[in-house]
């Protein structure tokens, strides 16, 4: 299954080759999120502007010094002291501005992106279960985690870069034209250098982050795969080789980094060397000047000091570009999964059926039903299926028949591609799932139970519903003595997925919960397929409490699990070959009484031979 599945990394490749176009959406529609923030974005902006402003008037303030007064032997104490103090003040404003903008800044980026993040959860658990087939659970991870991450570095340190650094460097500009245009100018002559050298780092630094953002996404879903599946990798004595799967992983992701990281070092070296040969041009230049008395020894002071301070922010920007550039990338991965729209979706309000849970009969109709995992390949063509309210249907068919396809169908989990799926005579598409839902329960072959109590298991952590109810469901399917063992009863806590319970025990707890929500049709997937033989009779004796009154239908392999259903279904290659009680299946001698027989010739179904 995991093969033809991309991963996050297939995702990156495409994206890189993709037109900006796709870039520029996703960046519009992220940035949709800093909207409601506009006042605070003004704050900042604001803060930034005193901020810098008073940092820069500092050199200006010792060129005042040094040249109307020092220099010309003008001065006294006093004046020094006020000079200082003005000085100190501007410092202090600085530090105060800063503060703030940067305390704002975290405020308003950490809100976006945990809003970001909220929408991204909410959006992947709207999707139909085909998203789920197209997407790796680690790439989603991924993008849950580390790609909303990225993009709260964009607002909280990119952002900044562009706003301050940008502003110091207008400032910068501004104050060396207004000492002296001439030096000015040529301080400037180092700009297209800047650019020529950003602009050939660029695409080698671009291609740096998205290998080592690649790798790292493999390495995460190889790991979320083997962790989910480290029971079996046990049971196989499969360790070694995993870890030597692993090994190449990680081995990939570190040489990637590596490669990143060291372009990241040239680039910012690169732009020292450049601030430096700046630095000593000013000093030559300047000093030529001030020995030719044609400049002032503070302008020169105050030009030095604004050239270290301007190659900072410039260093500051293209130090950003790496994060800018991976945030990009972040951002595309993540528009492309809120831009999904989920396949299944709910019908329109006007179209909406309101059938309402507790009033359902349970009747439920395939009306030539026709789907396929593959547009051009059919799995079930034209099925024609019919269940009485209340009647306990069993399916039974060789594995790949297409048993579980009719039940994700019957669920929603995916869409027919022709006919029509029917409750109470309303078209399934035609229900608002969170109803239909209601209506339709499901219990697995492996029940999935969440970290949390079993009473938050047993309710789905939902608080209208009393912990009386959901105890009472437990002694229904006759779990209340399993769970009063426990150390903590009802409010033992469970590890992820329920590792602690038995299987046995985790399919009752499971059952409880369907008792709890009554669904009004209810399904079970090879539910008893992993139960230890006493352990499915007490899971059968449930089922046939938790059968009654409402329409059942049971897939099995074990045939005594489904032979007192009222009716049963044989499936092959996605078609419903016979259909009929058990004692009527084994005399028309059929394929159902030879998965009988043969069932017999292997000692399973012992119930159903003595019976
Ligand atoms: N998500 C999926 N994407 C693509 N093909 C799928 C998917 N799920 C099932 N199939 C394919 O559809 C066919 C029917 O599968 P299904 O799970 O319905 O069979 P089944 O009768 O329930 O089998 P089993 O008894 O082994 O559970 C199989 O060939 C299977 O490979």
């Amino acid at each position: 299954m995991s093969d033809h599945k991309p991963d996050a990394d297939a995702t990156t490749t495409t994206t890189s080759t993709e037109p900006d176009q796709s870039k520029r959406t996703s960046f519009k529609a992220m940035m949709a999120y800093a909207k409601p923030h506009k006042l605070t974005f003004l704050g900042i902006f604001l803060c930034s502007l005193l901020g810098i402003s008073a940092e820069l008037l500092q050199p200006y303030l010792v060129k005042i010094a040094i040249d109307d007064h020092l220099a010309i032997g003008q001065t006294s104490v006093a004046f020094l002291v006020q000079l200082a103090a003005i000085y100190l003040g501007l410092a202090v404003i600085s530090f105060v501005f800063t503060y703030v903008q940067n305390n704002l800044l975290q405020h308003v980026g950490q809100n976006i992106v945990s809003r970001i993040r909220k929408d991204l959860f909410r959006h992947i658990s709207k999707m139909s279960m085909s998203f789920f087939d197209r997407f790796h659970i680690g790439s989603l991870v991924t993008n849950v985690s580390s790609d909303t991450e990225t993009i709260s570095s964009f607002f909280t340190q990119v952002l900044l870069s562009l706003i301050r650094d940008g502003m110091m460097l207008v400032l910068i500009i501004f104050f060396m034209f207004q000492l002296d245009p001439v030096l000015a100018g040529y301080s400037l002559l180092v700009l297209p250098i800047i650019a020529i050298v950003a602009v050939l780092f660029r695409s080698r630094l671009r291609k740096a982050y998205q290998n080592a953002r690649t790798r790292l996404s493999r390495l995460i879903a190889f790991t979320a795969e083997n962790l989910s599946g480290m029971f079996l990798i046990q049971a196989f004595h499969q360790e070694e080789e995993q870890k030597k799967r692993f090994s190449e992983k990680n081995q990939d992701h570190l040489q990637a980094n590596i490669t990143q990281a060291r372009s990241n070092v040239i680039f910012n070296r690169t732009f020292d060397i450049l601030g430096n040969a700046a630095l000593v041009m000013m000093v030559w230049l300047g000093g030529r000047a001030v020995l030719g008395e044609s400049l002032q020894v503070g302008v020169l002071y105050a030009f030095i000091s604004y050239i270290r301070q301007f190659f900072q922010p410039i260093n500051q920007i293209t130090m950003q570009w790496n994060t800018f550039q991976s945030t990009t990338v972040s951002m595309d991965r993540i528009w492309k999964i809120l831009s999904t729209r989920p396949e299944v979706a709910d019908p329109k309000p006007q179209d909406a059926n309101k059938l309402e849970p507790q009033f359902v009969m349970g009747q439920v109709d395939f009306n030539d039903v026709s789907f396929g995992y593959h547009p051009d390949r059919a799995l079930i063509e034209h099925l024609n299926l019919h269940l009485y309210p209340g009647e306990m249907v069993g399916i039974v068919g060789t594995t790949g028949a297409g048993k579980s396809t009719l039940i994700s169908l019957l669920n929603r989990f995916y869409d027919v591609q022709a006919g029509r799926i029917e409750i109470d005579g309303t078209d399934i598409r035609q229900i608002p799932q969170a109803n239909l839902h209601r209506i339709v329960g499901l219990i697995q072959q492996e029940p999935f139970l969440f970290s949390g109590t079993i009473i938050d298991n047993v309710r789905m952590f939902r608080e209208d519903i009393s912990r009386e109810k959901a105890i009472e469901a437990c002694r229904f399917v006759g779990a209340a003595a399993m769970i009063e063992r426990l150390p903590e009863g009802y409010d033992t806590r469970l590890s992820e997925r329920g590792s602690g319970l038995s299987a046995g025990q985790r399919q009752l707890i499971s059952f409880a919960r369907i008792v709890v929500f009554e669904p009004r049709v209810l399904i079970l997937d090879e539910a008893t397929a992993n139960l230890d033989s006493h352990t499915e009779q007490l899971v059968q004796q449930a089922l046939e409490t938790v059968s009654q009154g409402r329409t059942t239908i049971v897939i099995a392999h074990r045939l005594s699990t489904v032979m007192h259903a009222d009716r049963i279904l044989v499936m092959e290659n996605g078609e419903i070959v016979e259909e009929g009680s058990h004692q009527n299946l084994i005399a028309a001698k059929g394929v159902y009484a030879d998965l009988y027989k043969h069932a017999r010739e292997a000692g399973e179904d012992h119930t159903a031979v003595s019976g």
